[in-house]
């Protein structure tokens, strides 16, 4: 196994439409805004810790890693998230997570990585049954040149830009609880 440095990225870039517009990453369970609880089980899996985020930099700045907006605005998606982080990531390898699932695995990025090199795959992504979780992604920096030129050509959708690469899915089956989401109040209501 490789021992490639890895950049981990919170991704909290949306608007949180579903949740009525808030900024989902700071939104609190159990007290703490939920990208305190992402950010603290990524701690220990990754080599630094970078959050990009396109409103209220100055709170997220308070969590004392840098932060970032997208390069490409408009909200245009988790991709660009992704593209920003990839030009901003200090490592070969960055990870992203989203800022709406707090109870992440704490093997997350290991096996990501094992699958990664045993694949001698551009990215590994995260699935649960025939569940796939994009966002949860460990990819090498050097796709960012090939992430560019999909975003400059127009694209947006995160699976079609993992078709034109070689991917490798990470079966995370027996974790499957880890990955629950949080886009509405409701599911912000049912874990509190
Ligand atoms: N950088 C960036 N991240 C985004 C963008 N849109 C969504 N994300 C992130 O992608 C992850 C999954 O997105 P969603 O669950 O759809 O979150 P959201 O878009 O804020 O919420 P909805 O508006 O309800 O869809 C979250 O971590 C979001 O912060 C964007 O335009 N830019
Ligand atoms: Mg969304």
């Amino acid at each position: 196994m490789s021992d490639a440095k890895i950049s981990g990225v919170l991704l909290a870039g949306g608007q949180g439409r579903r949740m009525g517009g808030v900024d989902k990453g700071l939104v609190e369970l159990h007290g703490r805004p939920m990208a305190a609880h992402v950010l603290e089980r990524l701690a220990p899996q990754v080599d630094e810790l970078l959050i990009n985020a396109n409103q209220n930099a100055e709170r997220y700045a308070e969590f004392g890693h840098p932060v970032f907006p997208d390069e490409i605005g408009g909200f245009a998606g988790p991709l660009a998230g992704l593209h920003a982080a990839l030009t901003r990531a200090h490592h070969p390898l960055v990870v992203t997570v989203p800022c709406d699932s707090p109870f992440l695995p704490e093997d997350l990025v290991a096996r990501l990585h094992d699958s990664l090199q045993a694949a001698g795959a551009d990215l590994a992504v995260a699935k649960t049954f025939d569940q796939a979780h994009p966002v949860f992604c460990l990819c090498r920096r050097e796709v960012l040149s090939h992430l560019t030129a999909f975003l400059e050509s127009g694209g947006r959708k995160i699976d079609a830009w993992y078709s034109t690469l070689n991917i490798v899915e990470v079966c995370f089956d027996d974790q499957e609880a880890a990955f629950r989401n949080i886009n509405t109040r409701e599911d912000l209501s049912r874990e509190s």
